[in-house]
């Protein structure tokens, strides 16, 4: 049916940060191989980068901390964040809604590709691996929405397809965004809402397209027909 297509949803979900705990793996880990030396506490987090941050605290530790997320074994030995993998495992039988899950391996990325595969089969199943896609530059990906912590994400295409939802972590809690700019506080938060909005928008602008495409004359049809 026709309200059907034009009411379908296509979501990339991010990773790191948002399925997979990587700022408290970097911390146990950091904790555990280097203890005594000076850390960053989750909450005094700012800014994506962590390796950016150590280093401030002093030189030598961003090559530090780096060590610890390129080490073999780290990616896979992430937890999920809470309520992730209900939340996606939902998402995916939602009527009408793909799901893709959308991230960046590490440039050092001997160990992480392979583990990001892992990782998602082992707490999301094989029919999710088919749905992993991995790359540098989420900007060329087509979708309506990105659930994603990064707080600004830039490439190659200028005007994303997706609008970008902000996922609260712990490095850009602080961040006051602009109108119209949504976040998503955490998978307990209204995600299904933000779904639904984006669908009842497609709709809409479906219809707006039909009616300008059709002329004056088909708009009748259309409201015999609604989405
Ligand atoms: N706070 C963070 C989160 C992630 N990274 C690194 C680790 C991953 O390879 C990559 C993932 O990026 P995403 O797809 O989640 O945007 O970036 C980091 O350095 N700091
Ligand atoms: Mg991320």
């Amino acid at each position: 049916m026709a309200g059907s297509a034009a009411s379908r949803v296509r979501a990339l979900v991010d990773m790191d940060g948002v399925l997979a705990d990587f700022e408290g793996g970097v911390l146990r880990a950091f904790l555990a191989r280097y203890p005594g030396e000076p850390h960053v506490e989750l909450a005094e987090r700012r800014g994506f980068s962590v390796r950016d941050q150590y280093r401030c605290l002093r030189e030598d530790l961003g090559a530090k901390v780096a060590s610890v997320y390129e080490s073999p074994g780290f990616f896979l030995g992430l937890e999920p964040i809470p309520g992730a993998i209900e939340a996606i495992q939902e998402m995916i039988h939602m009527q009408d809604t793909e799901v893709f899950i959308c991230t960046s391996p590490l440039l050092k990325y001997e160990h992480c590709i392979l583990e990001k595969y892992s990782w998602v089969e082992k707490h999301l199943g094989p029919e999710f691996v088919e749905r992993l896609i991995l790359t540098w530059d989420k900007t060329i990906v087509s979708a309506d929405l990105l659930f994603d912590d990064k707080d600004t994400i830039k490439g190659a295409e200028s005007k994303p397809s997706w609008e970008h939802i902000l996922f609260t972590c712990c490095h850009n809690k602080h961040l006051e965004l602009q109108t119209p700019h949504r976040r998503l506080q955490s998978w307990a938060d209204d995600w299904r809402g933000i779904v639904e909005s984006k669908r009842r928008s497609n709709a809409e602008k479906k219809c707006y397209a039909s009616l300008i495409a059709n002329g004056n004359g088909q708009v009748g049809n259309w409201q015999r027909n609604p989405v």
